[in-house]
């Protein structure tokens, strides 16, 4: 079972991740990438998707042409969690690759 973050670790997860917004409401992650068309977007979200299901952890998403909007928390512990910050750095690695 994976704890939900503390306000403390919380802050210090949103300083290493600076492209990434925090949605409060829903104690959540957000970020959204635009590519140059919707065959990158889909090459970007097949290897995302490859990670995830390594992780057993997966990103909420929504997808139109070339615009992919990214929101992660986690289901399990009610709101953000360890496995979310891990997954929004490897898909901040992905995009800075
Ligand atoms: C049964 C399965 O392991 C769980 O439902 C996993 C799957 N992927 C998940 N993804 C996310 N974002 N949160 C979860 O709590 C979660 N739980």
């Amino acid at each position: 079972m994976v704890d939900q973050l503390s306000e403390a670790e919380r802050a210090d997860a949103l300083d290493s991740l600076p492209d990434w917004d925090y949605n409060e409401g829903r104690d959540a992650i957000t970020r959204t990438v635009v590519f140059t068309d919707f065959a990158e977007a889909f090459g970007f979200m097949t290897q995302v998707a490859l990670i995830a299901e390594r992780a057993d952890h997966h990103p909420e998403w929504t997808n139109v042409w070339n615009r992919v909007e990214i929101t992660l928390t986690t289901h399990d512990a009610g709101g953000l969690s360890e496995r979310d910050v891990e997954l929004a750095a490897a898909i901040d690695a992905i995009l800075d690759g």
